[in-house]
């Protein structure tokens, strides 16, 4: 059970996704960028794996930090080994973060769950197998046909409850689209995607990140009209006093934080204050599966629901080993792109969703991705 290296294998993937100068994600042409896998052994040969950024878990933040917190211990202390790494982060001059806490967080717990042949989510202790999932549009476009218009947004929402969607949240147009942002505009692709497909499908938003609170109030009152189901991160959400106002003067639920730093610790300060209806944390955002059942957990002692943002593997165990959360966000999607098509590093869907809408939590053992480790091997940079 002693951890004896931690190493990591960067290869080339091809997608289509492309960031743009916001880190927003919008279809492109195919190229190859580089990834990262993490890889944890122990002394018996086991291994686990999490995936990143080669950024994430460039060498420095490894030698300097991972190894020096990991070699030498038992893999299953995942509680202190987290405590370890969370606590150097203050004194590691901003270069210890939470992205990196999350990768080496995962990579712990699929290794618990390839020693023992179990998937995670049994590990955890699992509360479903199958949850509904929303699809998550990307931000809206200038791409002629793509999400340039609400009739574009409407389009594709037809699309995806044919695909068997029940929920849709639209991110809609941001910087650096050239007219946006548009509280307006936003509101029309809100109401083309409401006429779109009728009353019956959930409907949520996630729009600029930076709107004052008066337009924010604005998008709000226009979305109560058209029945949606939460308005989220519409202003900076280093204000947290901003969504206490919002809270306080919608009656459309307000969820958050999503990118705010602080763990669970900063997200306990949100629900003590009132400043969201419904909770969120995601596996990337709070720095592994560890600190985002602690904010689930918290959220629960507060009757509240907690939304887990982002797709993959990591979040669907979260997710998977909870009552108080309604969905799992499966996305990024956009009429140019077959989100169906996955990974080329992966054999299988981390997320297969079926007519109904729903996506079923493979039972393969760890965290539950499907990885084609020779392919990993044969495209190797690193
Ligand atoms: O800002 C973005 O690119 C998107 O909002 C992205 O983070 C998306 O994953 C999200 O916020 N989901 O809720
Ligand atoms: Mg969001």
């Amino acid at each position: 059970m002693i951890i004896t290296d931690v190493s990591v294998k960067t290869f080339l993937t091809t997608t289509r996704r492309h960031a743009d100068s916001a880190g927003h994600a919008h279809p492109g042409p195919e190229h190859k960028v580089k990834q990262a896998m993490l890889v944890i052994r122990t002394e018996d040969g086991h291994e686990g794996y999490s995936f990143a950024a080669p950024e994430i878990v460039r060498p420095h933040v490894i030698d300097k930090f991972v190894k020096k917190v990991l070699i030498g211990q038992d893999h299953r202390d995942r509680e202190r080994l987290w405590q370890d790494l969370a606590h150097w982060q203050r004194g590691s001059a901003a270069q210890l973060t939470d992205r990196t806490l999350a990768a080496v967080d995962v990579a712990l717990w699929d290794l618990a769950g390839r020693t023992l042949n179990q998937p995670v989510h049994k590990l955890i202790g699992a509360y479903r197998d199958k949850v509904r999932a929303y699809g998550s549009i990307m931000c809206g476009d200038e791409i002629e046909g793509g999400l340039a218009t609400p009739e574009d947004y409407g389009r594709f929402a037809q699309k995806l409850v044919a695909r068997g969607y029940k929920g849709i949240k639209l991110h809609t147009w941001m910087p650096p689209v050239s007219w946006a942002p548009d509280v307006k505009m936003d509101l029309k692709a809100c109401a083309a995607v409401r006429e779109a497909v009728g009353p019956d499908i959930h409907l949520m938003i996630d729009a600029f990140h930076w709107y004052s609170r008066v337009d924010s109030l604005e998008l709000g009152r226009g979305l109560e009209k058209l029945g949606f189901d939460w308005i989220e991160e519409s202003m900076d959400e280093q204000s947290m006093s901003s969504y206490k106002w919002l809270s306080s003067n919608l009656d459309i639920p307000v969820l958050g934080p999503e990118s705010a730093s602080g763990k669970h610790w900063h997200r306990a300060e949100w629900v003590a204050s009132g400043a969201v209806d419904i909770l969120r944390t995601g596996v990337n955002d709070v720095g592994g599966i560890t600190p985002a059942l602690k904010t689930m957990r918290l959220a629960e002692a507060f009757g509240m629901d907690c939304e887990v943002h982002g797709n993959g593997s990591m979040n669907l165990m979260v997710v998977a080993s909870a009552k108080n959360c309604r969905w799992y966000e499966r996305g990024l999607l956009h009429p140019f792109l077959e989100y169906d098509e996955g990974f080329d590093y992966l054999t299988a869907l981390s997320d297969p969703m079926d007519e109904d809408g729903y996506v079923h939590v493979p039972d393969r053992p760890g965290i539950g991705e499907a990885i084609n480790f020779e392919f990993i091997e044969n495209n190797r940079v690193a």
